[in-house]
């Protein structure tokens, strides 16, 4: 019903096809709300309102408020008037001969109902409605009003008096506006909503060992996160490129995947670990995971395949069920191979791998409110660990807290239910019985996670075939299985090279021009030459010819003296 006024669209940043406008609008979060005032014309952000909370009244009142922002001349034609009338204006309408209904909603000053339902009545024609504020006791007695919010309606005939309802809701008030004679919606002519089949994709479920842990699950994931997630950052400077920095250290390090991935993750780190800058452009940090320098057996897919964490329903499970996963896989590893961080700064420190995770969740996980719980869960125990084995169970503990908190939540997909985990059937030892209670057996489940998120447990069906450079590599143990007939996510993989050219800003010039500043930090990032050299990579390598040719000039100057004093010393054999 407020469509004439505020039109409402929602984007889903974490669809790979709308990366390249939500990294335009610098989202970072999700759900981000943005709002445009009626006729600007200049490329903008937008405004963020943020209200105490996301709930649909908080968002419907920032709205108001929003609109209430506009200035006459700029207000949208179809926005009624939403500032409270004055006593003198209502006893004006009070005599009212337009043959038509005015209501009147009596409110106080904080109350949001009289504008929602002059919003909701808006479309609707033979009704005004005003609002008025409750500032004038004498006033409000003469009219026989004794609470608020109370709705005064004048008739088309003249008549008036206070409307009787069972609750002073807006939702009380606007339906018995709607419902009375004569009033009708106007036709509104707005743009149709694309047609659901358009949109909907063709779900093919692939059957998997719950017991098991999927490549193709690790390696979407990360795709995920360095391609989708970490491109809403136009560029990484201070302590968010530290905290990339060493979640990417702890990654490269942990990470029990196929050898072109963690070969793909070691590169990254080296390259951030010799970074002489403290500022990053994301696109130079995405050529790398491209592989734009074609270096032979680094290879990440940039495709999504969800086999352990399919949903039932495209918006269920996935991402989030992965990075669960690989948090797993970390702390495992870091418990199993004690040597795995040396010479890393991370060496004997117990919550290296959790205080990294929380570090990357609170600045960069897409789900806000996610991070936030988690930072909570990790200020109230997370010092508490002292050992590798204590930060598996940690996670564990936390993870299984996140499950019951959910239990029941829309997020929950039916087809997986959250329940504490690992169920009876996964692991029989882990469960006890202490006088007629359940509980866990904490060395058992120790075992079992070390089991579960070991590299041993790393199925290889289903994961994308290997792109070019990275063919001739055998995956860890030559475990690799083959795809399953039927199967056909491999062969829509593209070979590194033949990867979809990066969005770039540039390109987008429908979305009108971006931030300068933020143009120029990403064409600084642009290809040199043609060649996938970055400007960043021709600086480094200015730098370094002059550093050498400076070397250069100072052997020679040094040899020319020591060859001149030598000379000097055979001419006068007595000095
Ligand atoms: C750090 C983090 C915090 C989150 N916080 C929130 C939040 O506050 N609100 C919200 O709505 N969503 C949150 N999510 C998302 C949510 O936890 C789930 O990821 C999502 O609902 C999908 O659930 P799922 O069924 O795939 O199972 P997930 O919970 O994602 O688990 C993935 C897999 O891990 C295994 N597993 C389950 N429990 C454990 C355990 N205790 N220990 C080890 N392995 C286990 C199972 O094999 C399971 O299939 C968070 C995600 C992450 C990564």
């Amino acid at each position: 019903d407020w469509a004439a006024t505020i039109r409402v669209a929602a984007l889903d940043c974490a669809d790979k096809s709308n990366h390249e406008v939500c990294q335009t609008y610098d989202i970072h979060f999700y759900p981000s709300f943005r709002y445009f005032r009626a006729f600007t014309k200049d490329f903008t952000t937008g405004e963020n309102f943020k209200g105490p909370d996301r709930e649909l009244q908080t968002v419907r009142q920032a709205m108001i408020d929003f609109l209430q922002n506009h200035t006459d001349a700029n207000r949208p034609p179809a926005c009624p008037a939403l500032d409270p009338i004055r006593p003198s204006d209502v006893l004006s309408l009070l005599d009212n001969r337009e043959g038509r209904y005015v209501a009147v909603l009596f409110e106080s000053n904080s109350s949001y109902v009289g504008r929602e339902v002059i919003l909701d009545l808006s479309p609707y024609e033979n009704i005004a409605v005003k609002r008025a504020l409750d500032s004038d006791p004498a006033f409000l007695e003469k009219l026989g009003i004794s609470s608020v919010p109370s709705c005064y309606l004048v008739y088309p005939n003249g008549s008036h008096g206070l409307i009787n309802i069972m609750k002073p809701l807006r939702s009380f008030f606007s339906s018995y506006l709607k419902s009375l004679p004569d009033v009708r919606k106007k036709s509104l002519a707005l743009p149709e909503k694309p047609s659901k089949e358009e949109n909907s994709e063709v779900v093919v479920w692939r059957e998997f060992d719950r017991s098991k842990l999927y490549t193709a699950d690790l390696e979407s994931g990360l795709h995920y996160l360095l391609r989708v997630e970490l491109a809403t950052h136009r560029t990484l400077a201070g302590a968010e490129l530290k905290t990339l920095k060493d979640f990417v250290t702890i990654v490269a390090k942990l990470f029990p995947g196929r050898p072109p991935v963690r070969k793909l993750l070691e590169m990254l780190q080296e390259w951030l670990a010799s970074l002489p800058l403290d500022r990053v452009p994301y696109n130079a940090i995405l050529d790398l995971v491209n592989n734009k320098m074609r270096i032979s057996g680094i290879f990440l897919t940039n495709q999504i395949k969800w086999v352990g964490c399919q949903g039932s329903r495209p918006e269920l499970r996935g991402y989030t069920c992965s990075l669960w996963k690989l948090f797993h896989m970390l702390t495992v590893r870091a418990g199993t191979h004690p040597d795995a961080l040396d010479d890393t700064g991370f060496e004997d420190d117990p919550q290296a791998v959790l205080q990294t995770i929380r570090r990357y969740l609170l600045t960069f996980f897409g789900c806000k409110e996610c991070g936030e719980h988690f930072e909570e869960m990790a200020k109230e125990s997370m010092d508490s660990v002292k050992t590798p084995d204590q930060a598996i169970l940690w996670l564990w503990k936390k993870h299984n807290l996140v499950n019951s908190r959910l239990a029941g939540h829309p997020s929950e997909d039916p087809r997986f239910p959250k329940v504490a985990w690992p169920t009876p059937d996964l692991c029989p030892a882990c469960h006890e019985e202490l006088r007629g209670l359940d509980s866990w057996d904490e060395d058992q489940v120790l075992l079992f996670l070390k089991r579960h998120y070991g590299s041993d447990n790393l199925v290889h069906t289903y994961a994308a075939a290997l792109g070019g450079t990275g063919e001739a590599e055998e995956p860890e143990g030559g475990r690799a299985n083959p795809e399953r007939p039927g199967d056909h996510g491999a062969e829509s993989l593209l070979q590194p090279g033949a990867l979809p050219p990066t969005p770039r800003p540039s390109e987008g010039s429908h979305l009108g021009p971006a931030r300068p500043e933020a143009r120029r930090e990403v064409e600084a990032a642009a290809p040199f030459l043609g060649m996938g050299f970055s400007s960043l990579d021709m600086s480094l390598c200015v730098l370094l010819y002059v550093a050498s040719s400076m070397f250069l000039m100072v052997m020679f100057f040094f040899f020319r003296v020591r060859s001149r004093r030598w000379k000097g010393r055979h001419r006068h054999p007595s000095v």
